[in-house]
Order: C-alpha cells, then structure tokens, then sequence
C-alpha cells in the first residue's frame, strides 16, 4: 500500500505522528511536506497533493491543515479528487464505502492523534460498495465535465 500525505503548519505536527503509524504498519508513505511548523498556504500542499495522485501508483492520499477544512476545499478543486473531511470512524467507513474518497482529511488542530489513527484504520478497512454508489459518483463526474473551464 502506498500513501502520499501533505499538510499545512497547522497539520505538520499531527502529520508526523500519522506518518510514524503508517509507515509502522509497513505502509509506503509519500511526504510531501510542509516539514516545519513555519507558516505556509494550504493550497500549495493541496495543488502538490493532487497532482501527485493524479498522476498514479497511489491507493489514496491524506491531507492536514489547522481544520482541514481548507486542504480539503481546495483538494476538491480537482477533477478525479474526492477529498473527505474526517472526524469520526463511522463517517471514515462511509466515505470509502459510498464516496469511494481518495483523500481524507485532518484538522490538525480539532481531533487528537489517536482519534485520527481510528479514523485511518476505519477507512482503510472499508471497501466501496459500487452499484448506486458507482451511479452517483459518476453523476460527479459529469458535473466535472460540464464543469470544465
Ligand atoms: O485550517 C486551515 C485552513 O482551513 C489553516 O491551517 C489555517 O487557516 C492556518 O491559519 P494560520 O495561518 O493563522 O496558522
């Protein structure tokens, strides 16, 4: 499995607990910063996030921020992302479940570390159901490219 993760200052302390329990579990993780706790823009993270997935090889991406309410916006700015703001395991199965999210996302300063490796665990351990679900992403998509610009 491999993961690529990327957060803001207000997620790089969270990140890299999360990183640590990953990469524990054998999991290949991709960081692609920030690396400090010095101010930055969540969109840069998010724009770096979503082009290294879309470009492939990766089973689903994580992003964190001060909320996790900006990385996630601006993840879902783009075509293909399906970017879910977490806080709760029974929302993490879901999203995989019925949204089939390839990225989930953290605020670094609203959940704690272990509440986000629940969330992590939950996700992953859930697969999507498809049929009317398939049928709703694929009205997304459309959305997308009616959307274009
Ligand atoms: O949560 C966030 C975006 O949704 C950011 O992490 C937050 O806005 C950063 O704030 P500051 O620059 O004051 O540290």
């Amino acid at each position: 499995m491999k993961v690529v993760i990327g957060s803001d200052h207000g997620g790089y302390e969270l990140k890299k607990i999360i990183i640590d329990y990953l990469k524990a579990r054998e999991i290949e993780v991709v960081n692609l910063g920030t690396d400090s706790s010095e101010s930055v823009d969540y969109p840069d993270y998010a724009e770096k996030l979503a082009k290294e997935y879309l470009n492939g090889g990766y089973d689903f991406g994580i992003g964190i921020c001060g909320t996790g309410i900006g990385i996630s916006i601006a993840l879902n700015k783009f075509n293909g992302i399906r970017a879910a703001l977490l806080s709760d395991a029974f929302s993490a199965k879901a999203t995989k479940r019925h949204n089939n999210a390839n990225f989930i996302c953290f605020g670094g300063r609203t959940i704690g570390p272990e509440v986000a490796k629940d969330i992590i665990d939950a996700y992953m351990g859930a697969s999507f159901e498809g049929d009317r679900h398939q049928r709703r992403l694929d009205k997304i998509e459309k959305i997308e490219e009616e959307n274009r610009r």
